[in-house]
């Protein structure tokens, strides 16, 4: 089951439900002005009643979807309050897919199906109660954005909004319901997309703040991965993406999984992340490695962004000046053990890959988190990798803290720090569909700030010779290359290396990335991966 937007890539139908799919018209006209086909006896029987009475109950998957909706509206996680209400309803397999549709759909769809609605109820939305226009939003993505049949998707959200708002609101939501249901989403497209501006028009069509969209043209010209001629084509895919579901990507976590054991369970090898596979559907959670915690849900991008900071070699200043880069010989510590720095680790995917690297490394690692109940979940996750650790008689701690603070505490004791900072993740919207709904300009400012503060703070902390990784799942210009531009001019002890050297395939080959460099940024609709972004710095 898809979770993707009216324009994400065409269904095996075309994006279009066939004719059978609106019979329940009454034998109106369509939008085009096409007959509609003979009712069916089924079709007589449910016009004999009055429409907010046929369906008086509402079926647990929707009525599921329409809980985590309004959990949503009250400043919840669609992504950690829906698996919660699937397994409290015990609603599993294809059931949870469909609800999973129905409420990532009708979260991440609603800039579109919103203007759509109030045409159709012939008043402003701010005149139609948040807890129906929920009921509303679930009907239409039905209708528009899945291939439920109209009959269906019109009577079940009839039913819960009996269920639900009430009597009185399922006749509104029912007349409601008819009306969207009389176009297809392209004629429903000509009536709400404004013409003029590209960013104006995908903001609706695709369902962005205009804030955004206008952000990531920004970004994708900033980061040199389109120019004036390729921007709006550009633009498009790329918001597209962000309606189109993430495939389920899994790290094997070195030294406790291997890419074979994923692939004997049934994923497919990543061509991305030599650490990597590809989930087609069914439940990761059902793979012995994932649920023992030896391998992970991970996003390929933030691998290969833990991937490369392990492959920087290290670099020893000679007398003569010139630095050496063979990762053997460290004269600022000789013999000593590597130590690595996780500095914003919480909730621990990359601090779990990481463990792994520094225990085929020899290094030691400590990962960090300012919040402790976020620390707590990087022990959960570390814990496989930490028995290892302590059986290997190498250090792995998690630690709570402030990373601003690391450089005062502990200058040049580290030899590869991670800054994975907090960011607005506008690269992961396909993944958090409420995210950009939440997400204000204003936060840029506050985050920027702590963006170099902790970047600072690393480099504070890093040894001469060793290696920063700054990354954020945000392409915004403001979180990735200003913040290591303006971090960057106010010191002489940090040079920018060549992210792209490091980034590799898993055929060892560089990924291909859009871009002069010395940055990467990766995109989700040209790699497929979360939008990451990655600086290295070496210590001077
Ligand atoms: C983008 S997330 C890190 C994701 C993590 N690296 C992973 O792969 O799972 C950023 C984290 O930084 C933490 N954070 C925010 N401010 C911090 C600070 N001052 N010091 C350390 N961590 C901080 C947040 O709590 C959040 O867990």
């Amino acid at each position: 089951m898809s979770d993707q937007g009216p324009r994400g890539p065409r269904r095996d139908d075309g994006g279009r439900r066939d004719d059978a799919d609106r019979r329940d018209d009454g034998g109106r006209r369509n939008a085009k002005g096409r007959q509609r086909p003979e009712r069916t006896h089924g079709d007589r029987e449910r016009s004999a009643q009055r429409p907010s009475e046929r369906n008086r109950s509402s079926d647990p998957q929707r009525l599921a979807a329409y809980t985590v909706l309004r959990a949503v509206a009250e400043g919840a996680y669609a992504n950690l309050e829906l698996p919660k209400v699937l397994r409290d309803r015990g609603i599993r397999g294809r059931d949870a897919a469909f609800t999973t549709e129905l409420v990532y759909g009708a979260v991440r769809m609603h800039g579109l199906y919103d203007p759509i609605i109030s045409v159709a109820a012939g008043r402003p939305l701010a005149k139609i109660d948040p807890n129906v226009l929920d009921t509303l939003r679930l009907g239409t993505h039905q209708l528009l954005g899945m291939r439920v049949p109209t009959h269906a998707a019109v009577d079940e959200t009839v039913g819960l909004a009996r269920k639900v708002n009430g009597a009185g609101a399922a006749g509104f939501v029912n007349a409601v319901m008819r009306r969207v249901s009389e176009r297809d989403l392209d004629a429903w497209l000509t009536e709400v997309v404004p013409s003029g501006e590209l960013t104006a028009r995908l903001a609706v069509e695709q369902s962005h703040p205009e804030w955004i969209v206008k952000a990531l043209r920004a970004a994708l010209l900033g980061h040199g991965a389109a120019d004036a001629d390729t921007a709006d084509a550009e633009l498009t895919a790329l918001v597209a993406a962000d309606n189109a579901p993430a495939k389920v990507s899994l790290v094997a976590r070195p030294g406790l999984s291997t890419v074979a054991e994923l692939v004997d369970a049934g994923a497919v090898a990543s061509p991305l992340s030599p650490v990597g596979a590809v989930l087609d559907g069914g439940d990761p959670g059902g793979i012995p490695a994932v649920r023992e915690g030896r391998a992970a849900v991970q996003d390929e991008g933030s691998q290969l962004v833990a991937l490369a900071l392990a492959a920087v070699p290290l670099a020893t200043e000679r007398a003569d000046g010139a630095d050496r880069a063979d990762g053997a010989d460290r004269a600022h510590r000789a013999g000593a053990t590597e130590q690595w720095l996780d500095l914003c680790a919480g909730p621990g995917g990359k601090a779990g890959l990481l463990a792994g690297l520094a225990l085929q490394a020899g290094a030691d690692l400590t990962a960090n988190e300012v919040s402790e109940h976020r620390a707590d979940l990087v022990r959960q996750t570390l814990r496989p990798a930490i028995a290892r650790a302590d059986a290997a008689g190498r250090s792995l701690t998690v630690r709570t803290g402030d990373g601003r603070l690391v450089g005062e505490e502990e200058p040049a004791r580290y030899d590869r720090v991670l800054v994975d900072a907090p960011c607005t993740g506008l690269g992961a919207l396909r993944r958090r569909p409420e995210a950009r709904w939440r997400r204000t300009p204003a936060d840029l400012a506050d985050l920027g700030k702590l963006q170099r503060e902790l970047l600072a703070a690393a480099i504070d902390a890093t040894a001469v010779g060793g290696v920063i990784a700054y990354a954020t799942c945000s392409p915004h210009l403001a979180e990735t290359t200003f913040v290591v531009g303006d971090v960057t001019k106010r010191r002489s002890d940090v040079e920018l290396l060549d992210a792209r050297e490091f980034v590799r395939a898993a055929d060892g080959a560089p990924v291909v990335v859009p871009g002069p460099g010395p940055t990467v940024q990766l995109w989700p609709h040209v790699h497929g991966t979360d939008g990451m972004f990655l600086a290295l710095l070496r210590k001077r």
